[in-house]
Formats: C-alpha cells, structure tokens, sequence
C-alpha cells in the first residue's frame, strides 16, 4: 500500500486539514491552543468580573506570565490595588482563579456567612492544591476544628507543663552548654525541632512524640507540600495532574501520610482495646489531641486511617506556622536589641511573683504583656501570608450594602495592606515592638491587642467562627520556647545586624530558612529558675 503521509514541508501549506497526521501536527495544535487561549480570554473579559483587576499588563496576557508576576510581586500587586481601589473589590490574577480581594469594611458581612454559603474548608483546599497535596481529607469533615476549639483550648492550663517538659527535654538535646564559646546555629532549623517536639507532646502523648520517625513526619509533611503548592501554583490547573507524576515532593508527602498511619492506626487501635477492656487512663495520658479526637469522632469519622491523615493535616496546620512566627521574633529581637531587656525584666517579675518557671501556667504567661505585643508586632511585619479569610462561595450571596458575591468566586481579605494601611496602624513602617502593650494600657482595653485577638482589621488569624482555633495554642507554645531560650541564651548575628531578608513566593512569606546566628549560654544567676 502506498504511503500516503506528505512531507513534512509539504504538509504545513496543505489546506484543508485532511488527514490525521496534519490534524495533530505541532502547528495544528498551537494553532488550537491559541485559538482556544483567545476565546477564553475573550469570554472571560465578557463574562468574568467586573472589577479592576491589578497584575496584568493587558488581558490578552497569557494566564502563565500573570500567574508568574504575581509569584514573584504579590505584595506589590495587592497594595497596589488596595491603594487604588481603597474601600472597593478589586481582583488578581492567579492560574487557578481570578481572585476577589475584599475591603476590610466587609469583613463583618464575611463573618456571618454561613460555611454552606462561603465555604473557608474548600477555598483552603483550593490554596494549598488539596488533591495533589493530601489536604483534601479536611472536606470530609470538621472533627479538626471542633477538637481544637472544644477540647484543645480549654485544656490549655493543663498542657502548659507538658510542653515546658518538651522545651526542657529539646534544650537539654539540642542546644549548646557553653557559655564562652559562641556556637552557630540555623534558628530556622532549631525552632522547627522545638515547635515539633513540643506539638508532637500535644497532638500525640508519651512516648510516641519523642518517636523520630512522627518527628519527621510532622515537620517533612509540610515542607514537601510547600515545595508541590510552590511549583504547581505556577502553572495551569489542567495541567497538575500530570506534573504530580514528575514531582517528588509529591511522592515524599503521600509517602509520609502513609508512614504516619503506620505509626498510628496500632496506636488508636491500642487505645481503644485497653478502654474496650476497662482500662482507666489517668488525666495526662487522656489529654492529647489524637485522644480528643477519638472521644468525640462521630461513627462516621472515627476511621483509625482517616484520624491518622487528620494528624498529619494538623501538623501542617500548626507546626511551620507557629516555628515562623518564633524565628521571626528572634530575627526581629536581634535587629531591635533595646526589646530584649525589657521582656527579660517582665519575665523576671512574673518569676518573683510567682515562682520558678515549671510552676507556671496558662495565667502566668498572660501576664508576658511585653512579649506577646512582641510577637503580634513581628507578625504584623512578617506575616505567614498576604491574604486571610480565604472563602469559596458556592452560592451567591448579598452584602450589606447590597454587593452580589457571586457563587464560585474565590474571596480573600488583603491582610498585610490592611495592616499597614496607616488609618489602621499609626506608622505603620515603624517596628514598635511595644506598640500593642501600650494600647493595653489605655482604659477598657487591657484584654484586647493580644496576639491571639482576632480584630475586624487584624486577620493574621481570620476573624470570626471561623477563624484560626489554633491560634491560642500557638500563642502559648511560641511564648514557652521563647521564654526559656531568651533566658537562657544570648544570641546575635553572625554577620553584620542586618536582619536576614524574607523569602516570598506567591503570597506566602518564609523566614530565610539558611541564615545562621550565634548563641552562647548566660551564666546561670541570670537563667530561668527551673523548679
Ligand atoms: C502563628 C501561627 C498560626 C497562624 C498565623 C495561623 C493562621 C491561620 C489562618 C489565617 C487560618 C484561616 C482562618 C480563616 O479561614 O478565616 C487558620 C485556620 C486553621 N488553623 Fe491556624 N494558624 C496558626 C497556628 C495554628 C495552630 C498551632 C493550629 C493547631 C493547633 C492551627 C490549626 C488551624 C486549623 C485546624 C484551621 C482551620 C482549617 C480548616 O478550615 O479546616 N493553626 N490558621
């Protein structure tokens, strides 16, 4: 039979198409591709939202250079478009979504919307790729969420000395005796091994937090999920489930999830055979996350495998979050060394009033005004994200003022420009480290200003019912590790005192992970008295 394939040359100039070959010939299919690219662009500008949109330079740009400007300016980008557009919507470009950037005038209208209506569970599966990433479980239920909120806070005073055990155990472990020699450390590093250990205690019980494998586990899971959310966010959705195949932090983070039920499922079932048998677990054996869990999972969620994947979903939740926020005040402490002698004298009178440090509790690190304003002042120039109260709508609903968010959209709130918008903090590119103690000094506002306050115009946490349930958690672990390495340690760059530079991707901003520092130990008349 003859062959009847043209040549190649030949086939670029045959018009029509007529065979199969010349229909998936590479110039066929650019062809396709850009034409199928300008029709979506065209029906897009007809009927995509109608708002300013920021980060484009024209709207016929293709999806991977916008996508690409806002990987690399997202900042510029969001304050550019709250400035322009102060008090209005206004939205970017991303390659999943065109997303709705909201004024902060409707963050109360946000609040009382129903999780039915705007749902935050799926916009945050949305963000961090929940199908490529494993993040996907938390749309099966809450049982997270109401653990945390039911069991985990108020249970918090009873959990103040386990975790100070853990920070004693990490010191002891992992952190030099000397007090002549300066010896080096990556702080991003070290907090990370104190915040796991410390959650590990929490979210887990003795002895399985101090299992080097959980530890990997917790802490891997999230590094690996950001490295996938990094790439992938780069590029087009449709084309994710194809990357996942070349990406290795793809297989690490489901070969961790699958680890972590290894270790778990015998310990749940453990658990449940000795309560089946009568057994009677004394109080601190029963206060932890995963027995919280158990106590209140429906039938439906008490799956040993599906509590396992929560654990791991809630490392991710709590662990870098909370280790960030700690490297950054250390960075910060560092760079504004006038802090550090105040917060050790605010320390110093809670310990003569009160004792040494393990018979402190909750109240006791309350009363760390100077430390938490700190903490809430870092975060304000460091936060762990540019946009908060991200919500999916899955049905159109009305604002006060009679806006129509429609079903679909992808919402969020500009949390670092509303912050550092000056009619919200006074000066806002002066790091007043003791800027939200002195509010709390004024009439009727002692309570409020804190770390873990949520405020209509401070969203590192959310605000509302939905808003971040670990955040209490993450207050008091962050202060008692802290505490004891500020007592017990000098530090100080180890080069120069310039404070090393964020990394920012996307919206998201890290705490440079390789910067080094020097600590040596203080003499012990000035350490933390233990007992
Ligand atoms: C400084 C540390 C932390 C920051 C900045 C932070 C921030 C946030 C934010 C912004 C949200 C979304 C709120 C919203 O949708 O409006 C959130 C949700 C959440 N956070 Fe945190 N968080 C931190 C620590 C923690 C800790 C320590 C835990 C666990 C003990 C935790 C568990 C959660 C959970 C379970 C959710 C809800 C996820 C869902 O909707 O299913 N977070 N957090």
């Amino acid at each position: 039979m003859a062959n009847t394939t043209l040549p190649l040359s030949t086939s670029y100039s045959a018009f029509p198409l007529s065979s199969l070959e010349e229909l998936t010939s590479p110039w066929a299919i650019i062809a396709l591709v850009g034409g199928l690219y300008m029709l979506s662009s065209i029906l897009s500008q007809i009927f995509g939202y109608k708002y300013p949109i920021f980060g484009i330079s024209s709207q016929l740009e293709p999806i991977v250079v916008s996508n690409f400007r806002f990987f690399r300016r997202a900042e510029d980008i969001l304050n550019e478009g709250y400035q322009a557009c102060k008090g209005k919507i206004f939205q970017f470009r991303r390659a999943d979504t065109d997303m709705l950037v909201l004024p902060y005038k409707y963050v109360e209208d946000i609040r009382k919307l129903p999780n039915s209506v705007a749902s935050p569970t799926v916009a945050h599966v949305h963000n961090l790729m929940g199908s490529s990433t494993n993040m996907h479980i938390i749309l099966r239920s809450n049982l997270h969420f109401r653990t945390l909120q039911l069991k985990l806070t108020p249970n918090l005073n009873s959990l103040t000395r386990p975790m100070q055990e853990e920070v004693n155990f990490a010191v002891e472990k992992e952190l030099t005796e000397s007090e002549d020699e300066w010896v080096t450390i990556k702080p991003y590093h070290t907090i990370l091994d104190f915040v796991a250990r410390v959650s590990a205690r929490i979210f887990l019980g003795k002895p399985l937090c101090r299992d080097p494998e959980w530890l990997e586990v917790s802490t891997q899971f999230t590094e690996n999920v950001f490295v996938s959310l990094v790439f992938l966010r780069l590029f087009p959705m449709w084309t994710h489930g194809f990357l996942n195949w070349f990406m290795p932090s793809s297989y690490k983070g489901t070969a961790y999830v699958r680890k972590a039920k290894k270790l778990l499922v015998p310990e749940i079932n453990r658990r449940r055979s000795l309560e089946a048998q009568g057994h009677v677990f004394p109080e601190e054996e029963k206060h932890n996350l995963l027995s919280w869990m158990m106590e209140i999972a429906t039938p439906s969620e008490s799956d040993a495998s599906a509590l396992a994947h929560l654990e791991v979903v809630m490392s991710l939740a709590s662990i870098h979050t909370s280790q960030m926020n700690a490297v950054h005040c250390l960075y910060d402490l560092l760079a504004h060394p006038e802090y550090l002698e105040p917060i050790r004298e605010e320390i110093r009178a809670v310990v003569a009033e009160a004792g040494p440090w393990m018979t402190w509790s909750k109240p006791q690190f309350s009363r760390l005004r100077r430390l938490d304003s700190f903490m809430r002042e870092s975060q304000r120039f460091n936060p762990p994200t540019l946009l908060s109260m991200h919500r999916v709508m899955l049905q159109d609903a009305k604002l006060s003022d009679g806006t129509i968010l429609p079903k679909g959209a992808h919402i969020s709130m500009p949390v670092n420009s509303i912050q550092n918008d000056p009619e919200v903090t006074p000066e806002p590119e002066k790091f007043d480290g003791f800027r939200y103690y002195n509010l709390r000094q004024n009439e009727g506002q002692g309570h409020l200003h804190q770390f873990s306050t949520t405020q209509d115009r401070i969203l590192n946490f959310g605000h509302g019912p939905n808003a971040c349930p670990g955040r209490f958690f993450a207050s008091l672990e962050i202060k008692i590790i802290l505490v004891r390495l500020l007592m017990d340690y000098e530090f100080k760059f180890k080069h120069g005192n310039e404070r090393p530079a964020n990394l920012r991707a996307h919206e998201f901003i890290f705490p440079n992970p390789d910067a080094e520092i020097l600590m040596r130990r203080r003499p012990a008349a000035e350490r933390l008295p233990l007992y």
